[in-house]
């Protein structure tokens, strides 16, 4: 099989690392010469769970012409960064298929107006950090879920076989769905890892942040009452301590200057919530902290 990674960022390195297996070719497409440059010479390590140091060579490019149009592409960049491959998606033929990995929801909408035929998309609950251009730290285990957006489902299926201890995945019946209850994890994670500017497992055994998580949660539940049974407290909870040791990835944002995904995480959610008619206080005051963050209202 032959996977194309679209980014080189914390989850496209991650990614790279685990789905390397024999028979399976793996490249990665980046946008800066200096990390191509450097994962050609160094490799990329990967740190595991355990700290365990694990070296692969990956070809690597920053010209996508270099990549067989005929493999999978897995769209690995955040949500802001997709308006900038535009140009890569009309050169792609019809037929590639592409699985998008963002957290989030607009990027359904995204994905609708591509001339692609095959698209999926991917919830991913594992914590990955970049350390530096060619390494990445895997902080914490956890599902990569897949669901068809539109096409043939059978191009995706050969990646689960892929699924191993490390990379354990499944088959979601609705990617909307799937989207959604991701999206609304990281609502409960994301903004107060952000603001309180700790890490994921900090979360819940702060009781004070324990506590807002939990208002938030029953908030979460009278706005999308559906996903009750898809993503109990436990989930949550259980999503915190797995990742315990991670930088959410808009934590790792807002530490290196960089935009954070506000609107397609929180944002999206607030939206969803209005069409329904309900609203949110708890999250709709986090959105506005991150935003006024975002503005430079809370520069360190
Ligand atoms: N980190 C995590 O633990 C998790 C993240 N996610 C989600 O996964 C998605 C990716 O996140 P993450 O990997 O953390 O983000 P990063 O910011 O670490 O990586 C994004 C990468 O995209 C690259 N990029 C941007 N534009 C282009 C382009 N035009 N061509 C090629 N590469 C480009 C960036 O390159 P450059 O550095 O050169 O700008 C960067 O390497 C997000 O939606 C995030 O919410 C989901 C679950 C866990
Ligand atoms: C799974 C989790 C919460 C890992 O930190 C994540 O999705 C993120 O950081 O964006």
């Amino acid at each position: 099989m032959q996977i194309v990674v679209v980014g080189g960022g914390a989850v496209g390195l991650l990614l790279a690392s685990l789905l390397q297996k024999d028979h399976t070719q793996i490249h990665i497409l980046v946008h800066r010469e200096s990390q191509a440059r450097e994962l050609n010479d160094k490799g990329l390590q990967q740190i595991d769970v355990l700290q365990k140091s694990h070296q692969t060579y990956i070809k690597v490019s920053q010209d996508f012409k270099e990549f067989p149009t005929d493999a999978l592409w897995i769209i690995a960049v955040k949500y802001h960064h997709l308006a900038g491959l535009q140009s890569l998606f009309q050169s792609l033929p019809k037929s590639t298929p592409l699985l998008f990995i963002q957290n989030g929801v607009m990027h359904l909408q995204f994905a609708k107006q591509l001339h692609q035929e095959h698209i999926a998309f991917s919830s991913v609950e594992f914590g990955a950090e970049k350390l530096s251009d060619s390494s990445v730290a895997h902080r914490g285990v956890g599902k990569m879920k897949i669901a068809l957006g539109i096409g043939n489902g059978q191009l995706f299926e050969p990646l689960l076989q892929l699924s191993k201890d490390k990379l354990p995945m499944e088959w979601a019946e609705n990617a909307e769905q799937m989207l959604t209850r991701k999206a609304l994890l990281n609502c409960l994670i994301n903004p107060m890892t952000t603001i309180l500017n700790v890490k994921n497992g900090a979360l819940i055994t702060n009781k004070h942040s324990f506590l807002l998580i939990e208002q938030l949660y029953k908030e979460i539940m009278t706005a999308f009452p559906e996903q009750q049974d898809q993503l109990p407290f436990e989930d949550v909870i259980a999503l915190c301590k797995k990742t315990a040791t991670n930088t959410s990835s808009m934590l790792a944002d807002r530490l290196n200057g960089r935009l954070m995904e506000v609107d397609t995480i929180v944002g999206g959610i607030l939206q969803m919530a209005q069409t329904r008619n309900h609203e949110m206080p708890i999250l709709a005051t986090l959105h506005s902290l991150l935003i006024a963050m975002q503005q430079g209202g809370a520069e360190s």
